[in-house]
C-alpha cells in the first residue's frame, strides 16, 4: 500500500492521431460515483439488493473489497430479470478487525470511515502515498464529534484506524467541506444508520461539486431515507437525514458521463460525431453539463432514444466558465481549450490542487511542454491556444490527465502518454475504447 511501486509508470502509449472526423458509437461503462454510492447504500440496507451494470474499475473494486472485508456479501450474478451483469449485495453485521485499501479513491477514503464507525471492531485504512495528502479532516473531525473513536497518526489524514463500537450516536455536526463535497456525502450516506441520524452544516467558503451531493441525496431517498436539503426550502448549507432502515434496491448504474467526456471531445476536436448510448434523460451526474459546455465550445448535441449524439462543427472555441460544480471535467475541458481558436478561462476549481494530483499544476506543465501557453490563477487556469508539438505527456497517476493527453493527441502528432494504465482508476478499457472509436 504505502510503498506500492507500479512498474508500468515508465511505459509510453503513443496517443492515436485522428486522420479525419471520427464517427462512432461508444458504450461507456458505469458511473464510478453511482456505483460506489450504490455499494455503500446496499451494504447498509436491511435486506439484500442488486447493482446492475456496475463499473468494474480500481476505485469500485477497492470499494467492494473493503465492504467484503467488513463482512458484507457481494456476489457476481445476473440481475433479477435475468439480463445483464450484476452484483448482489447481502448486508450483514459490519465487523472488524479489517483492513481497507483506499488506493487513491476519494469515494472510498471518505465514504467508508462513517461505515466503519458502525462496525464492531477496529478498521484500519491505508492507501497510495497520494491518499495521505488528500483532505479527510472533515470526515474525521465530524465522526469524532458524533461519537466515534479514531486513531489518526497522520493527524487529520490517512492512514488511520476507526475503532467501531457497533453503533454511533450521530446528531448535529458542523464541517468545512470547501475542499471536498465528499465530506458531506460521506456523512449523509451512513446517516440513516446513526442512532439520531445526522444534521450536517457546512461552514466555510463555497462548497464544490453540488451535483454530487444531489446524487447522494437522490440515491438515499431511492433507498427510503428521509433527507431534508437546502433546495427543498431548508436552511442554506444544512442537510438532515432521519434515522431509519434502508431498503435493498434493484439499481441499474448509468454510464459514467465524466468518462464519456474524452469521446465527446473527440467529436468536437475532429469535427466528427460520437454517440453515447444510454445517456440518461435526467441525472445528477456532473458530466451532463458537457452538453452545454461542449456546445458552447463549438458543437451541437441531440439526446434521442439512441443516446446522446455530439457533433463537432470543425471549429473549437475558447470558453470562460465556472467549473466549481463540475470540477472533475476540468482536465478534459482544458485539453480541448488548448486546441481552440480563442483563449479560455476556467474558474472555481482551486480544490483540484488536492485531487488525484495537483491538476492545475499538472495541466499547466504538461500542456506547456507541448508548446502551449497555460497559466495558473488562484482558482483555475488561463489557456491561450498555440500550435502544439509532440512529446511525452506525464499523467501523475491521474486517470483524467491520461484522457486529457489522449484528446490532445488526436490533433497533435507524436504525443506519448506516460502510464495510460492509470485510467484503470475509473475506465480500465480506455485504450481499447479509444482505438475502437477511431476504427483501429
Ligand atoms: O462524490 C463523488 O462521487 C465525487 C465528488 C467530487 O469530489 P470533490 O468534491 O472532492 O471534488 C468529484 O470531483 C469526484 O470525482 C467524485
Ligand atoms: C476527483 C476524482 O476522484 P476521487 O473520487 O478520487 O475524488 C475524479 O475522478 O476526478
Amino acid at each position: 500500500m504505502g510503498m506500492t511501486v507500479n512498474p508500468t509508470h515508465t511505459a509510453l502509449w503513443p496517443a492515436p492521431h485522428a486522420s479525419g472526423a471520427v464517427a462512432a458509437t461508444v458504450h461507456v461503462p458505469g458511473s464510478k460515483s453511482v456505483t460506489n454510492r450504490g455499494l455503500v447504500l446496499a451494504a447498509l440496507a436491511a435486506e439484500p439488493g442488486w447493482l446492475r451494470r456496475p463499473l468494474r474499475s480500481r476505485d469500485t473494486l477497492l470499494m467492494a473489497a473493503a465492504l467484503r472485508a467488513m463482512g458484507v456479501g457481494i456476489e457476481e450474478g445476473v440481475g433479477p430479470d435475468g439480463s445483464g451483469e450484476a452484483w448482489r449485495v447481502i448486508p450483514s453485521g459490519l465487523r472488524g478487525p479489517a483492513t481497507v485499501d483506499v488506493g487513491n479513491a476519494g469515494t472510498v477514503m471518505r465514504f467508508l470511515p462513517p461505515v466503519a464507525a458502525l462496525a464492531d471492531g477496529p478498521i484500519r485504512f491505508d492507501g497510495d502515498p497520494r491518499s495521505y495528502e488528500r483532505p479527510l479532516h472533515g470526515v474525521i473531525d465530524a465522526l469524532r464529534a458524533l461519537g466515534a473513536r479514531i486513531d489518526d497518526d497522520n493527524r487529520g489524514a490517512l492512514p488511520l484506524t476507526v475503532h467501531g463500537g457497533g453503533a454511533l450516536d450521530g446528531g448535529q455536526v458542523e464541517i468545512d467541506a470547501s475542499s471536498s463535497s465528499q465530506f458531506v456525502s460521506a456523512l449523509l450516506l451512513s446517516g440513516p444508520r446513526f442512532n439520531q441520524g445526522v444534521e450536517v452544516r457546512h461552514v466555510g467558503s463555497a462548497l464544490p461539486s453540488m451535483p454530487h451531493i444531489r446524487m447522494t441525496v437522490d440515491m438515499l431517498r431511492a433507498c427510503g431515507a428521509q433527507v431534508d436539503t437546502p433546495e427543498a426550502g431548508g436552511e442554506p448549507n444544512v442537510w438532515r437525514v432521519t434515522p431509519g432502515a434502508l431498503l435493498g434496491r434493484d439499481l441499474t448504474v448509468e454510464p459514467d458521463l465524466s468518462n464519456a467526456q474524452p469521446f465527446l471531445a473527440a467529436a468536437l476536436v475532429t469535427g466528427g460525431r460520437v454517440t453515447v448510448p444510454d445517456w440518461p434523460a435526467r441525472t445528477t451526474q456532473p458530466g451532463d453539463a458537457l452538453r452545454q459546455i461542449f456546445t458552447e465550445m463549438g458543437g451541437s448535441c441531440e439526446l434521442t432514444e439512441q443516446g446522446l449524439t455530439f457533433t463537432g462543427s470543425g471549429s473549437i472555441h475558447g470558453i470562460d466558465v465556472d467549473l466549481s460544480e463540475v470540477g472533475e471535467l476540468t482536465p478534459g475541458i482544458a485539453a480541448v481549450a488548448a486546441l481552440a481558436d480563442s483563449p479560455s478561462t476556467l474558474r472555481g476549481v482551486a480544490h483540484l490542487r488536492l485531487h488525484e494530483t495537483d491538476r492545475l499544476a499538472a495541466l499547466t506543465k504538461e500542456i506547456n511542454e507541448l508548446g502551449g501557453d497555460v497559466t495558473e490563477t488562484a482558482d483555475g487556469l488561463h489557456i491561450r491556444p498555440r500550435p502544439l508539438h509532440g512529446g511525452v505527456f506525464h499523467t501523475y497517476d491521474d486517470h483524467r490527465m491520461a484522457t486529457a493527453g489522449a484528446i490532445i493527441g488526436l490533433a497533435v502528432p507524436g504525443v506519448q502518454i506516460e502510464n495510460v494504465a492509470t485510467t484503470a482508476k475509473t475506465l480500465p478499457d480506455f485504450p481499447e475504447l479509444w482505438a475502437g472509436m477511431l476504427g483501429n
